[in-house]
């Protein structure tokens, strides 16, 4: 896929490069590229799905042995963050990962689902294997239920998961057949009362908490895994969403699947729902065992829990490490320090986990029934399904529309007012400069806040859907551009339609077609710069601070501030890459020529500049002309596209690999416990 992105990179960079009259040619070699596409989708679709080579509903047990992840700094010295730990999660049980925050919960689920992510200095080791087999060539089908549940915010329930059958189920597989599955998904979930509730977002209100989490394992749900893992599922979560959100894990192993779950601190009725538990401190490994067999486990070493009391909080006291004061710290690391030499002297928990049996055996069943694995759907579909879900969530999202038609209002009743009925005598030539280049600035800003606040959320799902294989890059990124254009360029040209009679600018109704036009290509570049920034940007506040910092630069080398001529060489590329600079012109060419200005009173016209082509002279914009600016706008247009794309397609998220386990000596051998950052000499085995 690198590869292919690495192929586009190169095409599309001497493509922008082309000079202008060989743009047809840029068109051409586009539809080419596009015609690629789809014959690689097709051939996709022909390949055999990864997943329908395994059995209808088998029982799948994972277990691990000699796992360690270790992060080595730069400056030397190693953190130990999962250290020696082994278990095993049988089919049909839940499995809970429990223990104090910090403690390497998550990155043994991560570890276990194999979705560690890379980092410079970690190395993971160990062995993980699925029904015996090493987890990678086992081939099961897994899915993994983030914490963060990411949704398209103006889709309802019903929608969320429609969408997601049709683009991710197999084409042949009729519609009727994917509704039915959905249905049952949506009553299994008990999301019934919820189905036609928009998920919503902190602008738009929409699913509670838990039925949000609820969503996001339905969505893993249609992958039909028979391994399901799911970091923090009650997080942020009250304690009856938390109990409904367990319950749906819990019935899921019910009928089969096995479930690994990371949890905090869970109320006791949560805690009754476990069947099996690991207890982590600091990497490390107090118990791993039945979950009721924990209590009697640590009672036998002397830490008895209080009648009434919560097991859970008691276990989540006794294992953890009380940074409050030095004695305290000291004395719970102690303690900690022996729970962990108990239980790595101990070998009758581990047996019991490893010899458990489904908790309630129901066999398979149950959800996975009509479910089928991939291949999706033909290209054309994902673009027509693709384009129905950007349609919706752009249209629908009427808080953010709202807010940019009240924007643009605003800001034109404000330069309307300002630049009112300029005339043309000389002192109107600066304010028609200046209502030109705030005109530009505003169309510009616009739409690039908007996009950077939106887009580098949506490339988090786009990056997931498509780990999933649902759908390629350019039926999403084509649909996407159809779904939005049309609404987007309804805000600069609300914008345009009041401020140019209230500002008096050019009195012909073609030149205000061209300054619509001027003003919504360049909303349009804008937009092109949001999504470039935003599929590189690592989260939204970086975006929004790269995007502002660019266009600032493009505002300099706007064409207003700095004459184009007096451009340092170095800097010569800037205004050519500004569209600030492409659209002022363009702005320019559609207002001055033509005009004719008055001399300024008493001055007999020395000095003066008599017309808009003598303004256009003095900008160093001579020669220039709408269609000229449109060619350039395009140009920069298409290579933000470009770029996103490229990005878009290169980026997947990297892996830590699991190497053979390590031979390695601890410090204080096996006790450990020295705030998770032990050295760890040794080679790999
Ligand atoms: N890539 C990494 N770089 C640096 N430190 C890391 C990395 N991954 C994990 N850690 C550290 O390893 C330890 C365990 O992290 P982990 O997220 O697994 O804990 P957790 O039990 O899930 O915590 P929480 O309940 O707070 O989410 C923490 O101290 C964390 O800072």
């Amino acid at each position: 896929m690198i590869g292919s992105a690495w192929v586009d990179f190169v095409l599309g960079a001497a493509l922008i490069a082309l000079p202008q009259h060989k743009v047809p040619l840029l068109l051409g070699t586009a539809l080419v590229n596009g015609v690629r596409h789809v014959a690689h989708a097709k051939r996709r679709e022909h390949a055999p799905p990864e997943a329908e080579n395994d059995a209808g509903e088998e029982q799948v047990e994972l277990e691990w042995r000699q796992l360690d992840c270790v992060l080595t700094a730069k400056k030397g010295g190693c953190k130990h963050i999962l250290k020696d730990l082994q278990g095993r999660a049988p089919p049909g049980r839940l499995l809970a990962i429990m223990g104090p925050s910090g403690g390497g919960k998550t990155t043994l689920l991560n570890a276990l689902a194999g979705q560690l992510p890379a980092a410079a200095g970690l190395t993971l080791s160990g062995v993980v294997t699925v029904n015996g087999r090493p987890r990678d060539a086992a081939r099961v089908r897994q899915a993994y239920v983030q914490q963060e549940d990411l949704f398209y915010s103006q889709l309802t329930v019903w929608e969320t998961l429609m969408m997601a059958a049709r683009l991710r189920l197999p084409a042949d597989m009729p519609d009727a057949e994917k509704q039915e599955l959905t249905e049952g998904l949506i009553t299994r979930l008990g999301l019934a009362g919820a189905a036609d509730t928009v998920v919503g977002d902190e602008k738009t209100r929409g699913l509670s908490g838990g039925e949000r989490k609820r969503l996001s394992i339905g969505m893993e749900l249609l992958g039909r895994p028979r391994l399901l893992f799911c970091d923090e599922p009650t997080s942020g979560l009250d304690s009856f969403q938390a109990e409904k959100v367990m319950a749906t894990l819990r019935d899921l192993a019910r009928d089969g699947r096995t479930v690994v779950a990371s949890i905090h601190q869970p109320r006791s009725s949560i805690f009754a729902m476990f069947d099996d538990l690991v207890l982590l401190s600091e990497g490390a490994a107090l118990y791993a065992g039945p979950a009721d067999g924990a209590l009697a486990f640590f009672a036998e070493q002397g830490h008895v829990c209080p009648e009434h009391y919560n097991p859970a909080e008691f276990l989540a006291d006794l294992i953890s490490v009380d940074p409050t004061s030095s004695e305290a710290e000291a004395a719970t690391r102690l303690r900690v320090a022996g729970l962990r030499s108990n239980f790595a002297a101990s070998s009758g928990a581990l047996d019991a986990l490893a010899d458990g049996a489904p908790a309630d055996d129901k066999g398979g069943g149950g959800g996975g029934r009509a479910q089928a694995a991939p291949p999706r759907c033909a290209p054309l579909q994902q673009v027509q399904l693709l384009f129905s879900r950007s349609w919706r969530q752009i249209s629908r999202d009427r808080a953010t529309n709202i807010a940019r038609a009240a924007s643009n209002v605003s800001s034109a009743l404000i330069f309307g007012g300002i630049f009112w009925r300029m005339g043309r005598a000389q002192s109107a030539i600066q304010d028609r400069m200046g209502l030109l280049q705030v005109a530009a600035i505003n169309a510009a800003m616009s739409s690039l806040v908007k996009t950077l606040n939106v887009f580098p959320k949506e490339r988090t799902i786009v990056q997931r859907e498509r780990a999933k294989g649902s759908y390629g890059v350019a039926p999403y990124f084509a649909s996407k551009l159809a779904a939005e254009s049309p609404i987007s360029a309804l805000f600069p040209l609300l914008f345009a339609a009041l401020v140019y009679p209230a500002a008096g600018l050019h009195p012909r109704l073609s030149r205000f077609a061209k300054f619509c036009g001027v003003l919504t290509l360049e909303s349009f570049a804008s937009t092109s710069l949001g999504l470039a920034v935003g599929s590189f940007a690592p989260s939204t506040d970086a975006a929004l601070a790269i995007g502002p910092g660019i266009m600032v630069l493009f505002i300099v080398f706007g064409g207003y501030y700095v004459n184009e001529g007096n451009v340092p060489r170095v800097l010569r590329w800037v205004p050519s890459a500004s569209l600030i600079k492409h659209g002022f012109e363009g702005l320019c060419a559609a207002e001055f020529p033509g005009l004719a200005f008055e001399p300024a009173p008493g001055s007999g016209g020395q000095g003066d500049l008599a017309d808009g082509d003598q303004v256009l002279r003095r900008l160093g914009f001579e020669g220039t002309s709408v269609a000229k600016t449109a060619n350039s706008q395009a140009r920069v247009i298409l290579f933000n596209y470009w770029v996103t794309y490229c990005i878009l397609k290169a980026r997947k998220p990297r892996f830590a690999r699991l190497e053979p386990p390590r031979a390695r000596e601890l410090p204080g051998g096996n006790g450990g416990g020295n705030g998770g950052a032990e050295k760890v000499h040794g080679a790999a085995a």
